[in-house]
């Protein structure tokens, strides 16, 4: 998948978050979305995922070198952040049948897989609203990247998770990622240090 910005801003009634973006993201590589709380990182990832228009500029989404229309970019991709909500009254195993209603496994998966991947056989029958917060964000991570997508969306990928969480997802990223584009919002340099290309929007302030 290719994703090219061409001279991409939005904003907000009368302000400006960003203006003036020029980039490119290819398959196979992995990007950071960097900036401090507020700069914009969420709304560029809205847009990249289609579901949120620029004010001025163009996007344009391209998968096996065909163009792809802003309306199936969802299908396309799998996206994990703090703020999407798990339905909170299935149990782990009712969540992941429903996930995989709408999303393909990645090659060689399936439901028990996921779970294992997760460490939670013990807790398959728990209902999702009483993990803590770790556990679901485990749980968002462990969907997203079990799930056929050629683009990876993660916005603070290691909210609540614990030393041994960011030691996981970091491993996921090295066994599930590589041939995905791959782009994480972020600001704490543990969970986009191995990302070659970084696009600051500090520097897309007008
Ligand atoms: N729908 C909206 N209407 C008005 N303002 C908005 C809307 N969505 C976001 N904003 C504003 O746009 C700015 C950028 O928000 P955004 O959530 O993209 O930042 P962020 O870099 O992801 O922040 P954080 O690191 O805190 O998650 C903020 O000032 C926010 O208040």
């Amino acid at each position: 998948m290719e994703i090219s910005l061409q001279n991409i801003g939005r904003r907000f009634n009368r302000d400006w978050i960003f203006k003036g973006i020029d980039y490119r993201f290819e398959q196979g590589n992995s990007y950071a979305i960097l900036g401090p709380n507020g700069s914009g990182k969420s709304t560029l990832v809205q847009i990249i995922a289609a579901s949120l228009s620029p004010s001025e500029g163009t996007i344009t989404h391209q998968y096996q070198g065909k163009k792809v229309e802003a309306e199936e970019v969802f299908r396309l991709l799998s996206f994990a952040s703090p703020y999407l909500e798990l339905l909170e009254d299935f149990t782990l195993n009712e969540l992941i049948d429903f996930h995989f209603n709408f999303k393909q496994f990645i090659s060689g998966f399936d439901k028990n897989q996921v779970i294992e991947l997760l460490g939670f056989e013990k807790y398959r029958d728990r209902l999702i609203k009483n993990y803590s917060s770790g556990m679901k964000q485990r749980v968002k991570l462990a969907l997203a990247f079990s799930s056929k997508s050629p683009l990876l969306l993660l916005d603070e990928p290691t909210a609540n998770l614990d030393n041994q969480g960011v030691d996981w997802y970091l491993n996921l990223i090295e066994r599930f990622a590589a041939d995905r584009l791959t782009i994480i919002c972020s600001n704490q340099e543990h969970e986009y240090s191995f990302c070659k290309q970084q696009l600051n929007i500090v520097d897309y302030k007008s």
